[in-house]
């Protein structure tokens, strides 16, 4: 079997703050292969973001990788200068829609002169030639082929951001990350994106990586999934295999969270407390304090993220629990029949 595309191994990411290093992302594990739809979900605050940006070489300045390995075909790219990022990587192979588009088209330059210089560092291509893509790319987001020569302040915020997602298409890249790309869009833009997305998988095997807090957007479209929860992956694989056994109780918990259209009458869990900030190393499941099934074994060591043992050979979850935990979430609620009743000495 060929390498994956991207192959992320035991990631972790510090940034330093003034209370110490906060770990972002820790022990984080996942691949993408070629033309697989993957969808990273979890609370804000989750580390998705972070993972993104040391994908792309965009960690900010105060962020470091402080362990593990992120591998683009087969290729280590962690440690990659801007000058190899620029060259190999940027816009042709991996692209990237930011979460917020609003600053990153320069000001100074029209769309068309932004497109002309990345065309001409990355492809062989005319003028003319990066003209004609950009202007396709235009149509494809909602935006009149004409435009391509307005400077980024005559368009207007939701505009900008599609004006981004044309340039971040427009060299056809192998694997394009999307940090919630739609938030800004109406749902007839997201679908024409989407849309669009889906005939380049088929025709070009490009991949995604899509960045949400909303899963039932991942359930429709992405192949795979990892659900995060403050820096630690609880529960990635399949979307059928997340979606129809889940291990993690925040994997459950939050998949729950979220209506699903097919099962309109049921009621909304909600998952109570928020996700902790973590300052040095990570030595408990980040979970714990906010899970009905944790025991003392998940506040003395983190979880390792391992397989659950299904059919799906990427099915894994970090829950010391996981064999158990799914069954009493189904029978009992969000309790564990274990706990002792509160009074209860
Ligand atoms: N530059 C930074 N300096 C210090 N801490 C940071 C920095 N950037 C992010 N963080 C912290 O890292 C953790 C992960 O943040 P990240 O933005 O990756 O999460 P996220 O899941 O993408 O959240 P959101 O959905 O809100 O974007 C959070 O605790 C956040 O406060």
């Amino acid at each position: 079997m060929s390498d994956p595309l991207l192959e992320v191994e035991d990631l972790t990411i510090r940034y330093e703050t003034d209370g110490g290093d906060l770990t972002a992302v820790s022990g984080a594990s996942f691949s993408i292969d070629d033309g697989e739809f993957f969808g990273l979900a979890g609370e804000s605050g989750s580390g998705k973001s972070t993972t993104a940006k040391a994908i792309i070489g965009g960690l900010d300045d105060n962020g470091r990788v402080d362990g593990g390995t992120i591998r683009y075909r087969g290729e280590e790219i962690q440690d990659f200068t801007e000058k190899q990022l620029n060259k190999q990587l940027r816009w042709k192979e991996i692209s990237w829609i930011p979460q917020s588009s609003m600053n990153s088209l320069d000001p100074l330059q029209r769309v068309s002169e932004q497109a002309a210089e990345i065309g001409r560092v990355h492809t062989d291509l005319s003028n003319e030639a990066i003209r004609e893509k950009l202007k396709e790319m235009f149509a494809v987001v909602g935006l009149q082929e004409s435009r391509i020569d307005d400077y980024p302040h005559q368009f207007s915020g939701g505009m900008q951001q599609r004006a981004i997602i044309a340039l971040a298409l427009f060299l056809e890249p192998s694997l394009v990350i999307a940090d919630e790309p739609t938030t800004a869009l109406d749902v007839i833009m997201q679908d024409q994106i989407f849309k669009y997305l889906d005939r380049m998988k088929d025709d070009a095997e490009t991949s995604l990586l899509l960045i949400t807090h909303d899963i039932s957007v991942i359930f429709e479209s992405c192949d795979s999934v990892a659900i995060m929860h403050a820096s630690q992956i609880a529960e990635r694989g399949s979307t059928e295999a997340v979606h129809d056994n889940p291990r993690h109780p925040y994997a459950f918990m939050f998949k729950e969270a979220f209506p699903d259209i097919r099962e309109p009458d049921r009621d909304l869990e909600v998952i109570d407390g928020y996700p902790p900030e973590l300052i040095g190393e990570v030595t408990a499941c980040s979970f714990a304090d906010r899970c009905p099934w944790a025991v003392e074994e998940c506040r003395e060591s983190a979880p390792p993220l391992d397989p659950v043992g299904d059919d799906d050979a990427t099915h894994a979850a970090s829950c010391f629990r996981a064999d158990e935990a799914y069954e009493l979430y189904e029978k009992h609620g969000a309790t564990d029949p274990a706990a002792p009743e509160q009074g209860d000495d």
